[in-house]
């Protein structure tokens, strides 16, 4: 089944690259990974019990939609991101539209205690042993084209091999297909890839008809401490924030960015608390 005319050229480029790359490695064989993950949702209880938002800080040197790029070591970045309290971290290993790798991920996990996220656009079995990981993305979207695995195949051979999933969806029917499909960590989108537009309203309206046992994401166009709030408001376990933290075009502090939107809660709590006693 295809759905292909339904994604932007950008992306449709992404899913092209994604697949000739699952080429090269079936064609090179390779030995199959067994990851001793660190726990995601463990992550996030902690973050909580903290006072902290949990938040997956992106490491995204750069996008279709970014303005520049950053060329700091992958490795400061994420340590910056661990500093200003992040409860995990996310990085972008697709290298032609990303600018990521996968031996910056393998360095940032060597140098982090929290888990890491391999973000990238996985479309067959053979993409899993690319690189080790505590979580890896699935994006329902994407499994939909010709030439991709199935997401319920591709969900138990990432857990065969030890990975957690984050499975992502944009609308309800997508996030339906992944708790079919099995999913517990489920990610939703913000970012349409059909138009690559930015609306938190599509995780508001999706939420509220997903489990309280599923681990509830909301990925994407998070820029302001009051974005942080109305996500949490509208449901979400935890953020996955990039370009606001990143800051590619101003080139900013990644640790203050983080620290910002992981101390939205206890900010707006204080601030709560002032205002009642004055
Ligand atoms: O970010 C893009 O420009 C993009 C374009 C095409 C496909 C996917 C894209 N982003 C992937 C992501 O899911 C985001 O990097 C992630 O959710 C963080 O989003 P943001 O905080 O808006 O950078």
């Amino acid at each position: 089944m295809s759905t292909g005319e339904d994604i932007a050229p950008k992306v449709r480029s992404i899913l092209d690259a994604a697949r000739e790359r699952a080429t090269a490695r079936e064609r090179e064989g390779g030995e199959r990974v067994g990851v001793d993950a660190r726990s995601l949702p463990e992550a996030f209880e902690a973050a909580e019990a903290d006072g902290r938002v949990p938040l997956i800080a992106e490491v995204k040197p750069t996008s279709p939609t970014t303005e520049g790029e950053r060329d700091d070591d992958p490795v400061e970045l994420a340590e910056s991101m661990v500093a200003g309290g992040a409860a995990a971290l996310s990085v972008l290993t697709e290298p032609e539209h990303f600018g990521g790798s996968t031996d910056a991920l393998e360095r940032i996990r060597a140098a982090v205690d929290v888990p890491v996220l391999r973000k990238d656009f996985v479309v067959r079995e053979a993409q899993l042993d690319a690189a080790e990981a505590d979580v890896l993305l699935l994006i329902v979207r994407f499994l939909d084209e010709d030439g991709t695995d199935d997401l319920a195949d591709l969900l138990s051979a990432a857990r065969e091999r030890g990975f957690q999933v984050l499975v992502e969806a944009h609308t309800a029917g997508g996030v339906e297909r992944a708790l079919d499909a099995g999913a517990g960590i489920v990610g939703v989108n913000n970012r349409d890839l059909a138009k690559l537009e930015v609306d938190l309203g599509t995780f508001e309206a999706v939420a509220s008809d997903v489990s309280e046992n599923v681990t509830l994401i909301a990925e994407s166009g998070i820029a302001t401490t009051n974005d942080a709030l109305a996500m949490r408001a509208a449901g979400a376990d935890a953020l996955l924030v990039g370009s606001a933290i990143m800051d590619a075009a101003g080139g900013g502090d990644v640790e203050a960015n983080t620290r910002r939107l992981v101390a939205a809660e206890s900010d707006a709590t204080a601030d709560a608390e002032t205002e009642t006693h004055q």
